[in-house]
């Protein structure tokens, strides 16, 4: 799915990563630990085709994005990606079906073909009947699941979650963690980044960042 040689980026004099290298397969679910400020957005940034100034290689799918222009990037980010965020980043006025329907705006379906795609994922998260309220009429976790949702709807190759659970409560994290569990058997590919122990155990496999560097297993980091 994507390979990171020996990426680097500096704020200023500041190194925020350094000499990361990481390869993550088809299929796999890899989950990002590591202390604040440790570099994990400003990597999952990179990975997400968010930011190109970096140092070193980056290919998604075997390709190189660094020296592509803005329009390009947001549709490749629009037909390939799905972020979901702590924060869930909904549009407050616009209702739970609208929300979803943001990523299929440009999109060349027909309106039929749409609404399709939507019911289809408003069920995969369970959230049948709230097609038409707003995010403030949701709890917590139902506004992870719209988020998700969306994130889904252009059926993207890789799911980039940046503490999708850091907001809820453990019960809740958990029927959200089901959620990303079943797309992964389901054959997406997910990269999330958590604090917790426990939501990172839903993953395949764990890698750590402290101080800009990558380590394989916890034991490694060096202190
Ligand atoms: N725009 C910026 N300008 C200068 N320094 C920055 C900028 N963005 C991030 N940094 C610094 O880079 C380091 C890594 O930040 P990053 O946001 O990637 O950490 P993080 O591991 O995601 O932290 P958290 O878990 O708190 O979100 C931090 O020391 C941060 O202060």
């Amino acid at each position: 799915m994507l390979k990171v040689t020996d990426i680097g980026k500096t704020y200023g004099k500041f190194i925020a990563l350094e000499n990361i290298n990481l390869e993550v397969s088809d299929g796999e679910f890899l989950a990002i630990m590591g202390p604040s400020g440790s570099g994990k957005s400003t990597l999952i940034n990179i990975l997400g085709l968010l930011d190109q100034k970096y140092t070193g290689e980056y290919l998604l799918k075997d390709k190189s994005y660094k020296d592509a222009n803005d329009n390009y990037l947001s549709r490749i980010r629009g037909d390939q990606l799905g972020f979901v965020f702590q924060n869930f980043k909904l549009l407050t006025t616009y209702s739970v079906y609208e929300n979803i329907e943001v990523p299929l705006i440009y999109s060349k379906q027909k309106q039929a073909n749409k609404r399709e795609l939507i019911e289809d994922v408003i069920n995969k998260v369970g959230l049948e009947g709230k097609e038409k309220n707003t995010p403030s009429e949701l709890s917590g976790g139902q506004q992870q699941r719209v988020a998700i949702a969306r994130a889904i709807v252009n059926r993207p190759n890789l799911i980039i979650a940046d503490e999708p659970t850091g907001a809820l409560d453990s019960k809740t994290s958990t029927e959200i963690m089901d959620i990303f569990t079943n797309l992964n058997k389901a054959g997406t590919t997910i990269i999330m980044v958590t604090h917790d122990r426990e939501v990172a155990d839903y993953a395949m496999r764990t890698v750590y960042i402290r101080d800009g560097h990558l380590y394989n297993d916890e034991k490694s980091v060096k202190k």
